[in-house]
């Protein structure tokens, strides 16, 4: 072993990403509607091993290996996760690649996301072509399953360095329980939902160096209130799916009501949208954030003149964020009243918030009428409707304003009244 080898070695080794790797829970998303399989490993086997269960059908057919993002930078973490995904999409078709987690039950912050790689063939490529994505990155961890003799399988952590590849550690596999939470859940505050000012503008600003654009979100945020004040007159959010008839709604009540309309993200950062879209969910996800308190800033100066109606805030920043985080089945997502269905304390609270559902088929109708060019999570959303399901059913466990559900499939003029009836019982405002 050469020096700097040896030096690599002992650090990888001293770092809580290796020390902590075999105590953590492994968590397979093998596809969308079905429990993730999970596992637990050991030096040693432990228990009975069932080689008829489903996890043991997946890992040894073929090649198995796992890819796993662990860095200290959040930033370069996120980016090279998504690089990650890209790549892998890349691999012949006999290759199937699963969503893979590493995670400590009931520890927030401690998912790590990866992908179990699986080749139906033994084909020496697809270990070269990981092989080198890991040794690309620098941060990416790879492990590669085995199976023994009497059927149990086994973990090879390794570390490639300096054209070197040296097992790190080698744990057998065991079954594990489904944990209370599913793991996804672990991260997802303060990395794709921010509930202070401040969790959002760090991010932004710890990506000024690589997306140039940063810079001009946060010198537009400096220039509002941070600590806005709400006015007299009453502000309701409209929220919904796209195309369930947010836009057709709230222009339709500015001008009955006299309000002001507004929306989140704002005009004044609506031009830098594209560019945060194409993000990885951290960076995207902190921008829309950050958008809703610059909104805030401008609903509190509004509200003491006219009322207020906004198209979208809050609920569609955490709703789709949920939605998107937490893979795999409906029942994935938080139990009620779990807090991430809570609303931010340093963010302006409104007096309503109306949900618009529409039937996905009449949903659909209106996207193909309208024909726009749509966004990729638009996109997404039509081709999985489980995805559409977490929208809204994460939408409907909001709390603190809850949303008040109207149903927007009737025509353009009853879904008016309807929701003018609602506004005039919660708010007390009528038609002018
Ligand atoms: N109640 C309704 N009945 C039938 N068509 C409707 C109704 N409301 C809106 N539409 C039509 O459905 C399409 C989508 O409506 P709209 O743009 O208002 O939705 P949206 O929720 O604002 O969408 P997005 O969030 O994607 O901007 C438009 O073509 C609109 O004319
Ligand atoms: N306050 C908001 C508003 C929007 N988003 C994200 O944008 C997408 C929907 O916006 P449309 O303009 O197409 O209606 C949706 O995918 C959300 O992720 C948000 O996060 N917060």
């Amino acid at each position: 072993m050469n020096v700097r080898c040896s030096f690599q070695m002992a650090q990888a080794l001293g770092s809580a990403l290796y020390r902590e790797w075999a105590e953590r829970l492994f968590a397979i998303e093998c596809c969308n509607n079905s429990e993730p399989l999970y596992f637990a490993l050991s030096p040693s086997p432990e228990g009975p091993w069932d080689e008829s269960s489903r996890l043991h059908q997946v890992l040894s057919r073929g090649e198995s290996y796992s890819v796993c993002v662990a860095s200290e930078n959040r930033i370069e973490g996120a980016e090279s996760y998504a690089r990650l995904r890209a790549e892998l999409s890349g691999l012949p078709p006999r290759c199937r690649v699963m969503e893979l987690m590493a995670f400590s039950p009931g520890k927030p912050g401690s998912l790590i996301k990866g992908f179990l790689v699986q080749d139906d063939r033994h084909h020496e490529g697809t270990e070269r072509v990981l092989q080198h994505l890991v040794r690309e990155s620098g941060q990416t961890t790879l492990c590669s399953y085995t199976r023994d003799g009497a059927g149990r399988i086994w973990q090879r952590l390794r570390l490639l360095t300096d054209g070197q590849d040296r097992e790190i550690s080698r744990n057998c596999l065991s079954l594990a329980a489904r944990p209370e939470l599913h793991p996804s859940v672990l991260n997802i505050k303060n990395s794709v939902i921010f509930f202070q000012y401040e969790d959002a503008y760090c991010v932004l600003k710890e990506c000024v160096e690589t997306i140039p654009k940063a810079k001009e979100i946060l010198q537009l945020a400096d220039q509002y209130d941070r600590t806005p004040r709400k006015g007299l007159h009453p502000v309701i959010v409209i929220e919904g799916l796209d195309a369930t008839g947010k836009s057709t709604l709230t222009e339709a009540l500015r001008d009955s009501l006299q309000a002001t309309l507004l929306k989140s993200p704002p005009d004044c950062i609506s031009h830098l949208r594209k560019t945060f879209d194409a993000k990885p969910p951290l960076i995207r996800r902190a921008f829309y954030a950050l958008g809703n308190y610059i909104t805030g800033s401008i609903i509190a100066r509004e509200s003491e003149k006219s009322p207020v109606i906004v198209d979208r805030f809050w609920h569609s920043t955490a709703a789709y964020a949920i939605a998107t985080e937490v893979s795999g089945k409906l029942e994935n997502l938080p139990p009620h009243h779990h807090e991430l269905y809570q609303w931010p304390q340093d963010l302006i609270r409104p007096d309503l918030v109306l949900l618009l559902t529409v039937d996905a088929e009449e949903r659909v109708r209106r996207l193909e009428q309208r024909g726009e060019m749509r966004t990729r999570e638009e996109i997404e959303l039509e081709a999985n409707s489980i995805f559409r399901q977490k929208v809204e059913a994460t939408y409907r466990r909001m709390e603190n304003p809850a949303c008040v559900v109207v149903d927007a499939s009737a025509s353009k003029e009853v879904v008016f009244k309807n929701t003018l009836h609602v506004i005039k019982r919660h708010c007390g405002i009528e038609q002018t």
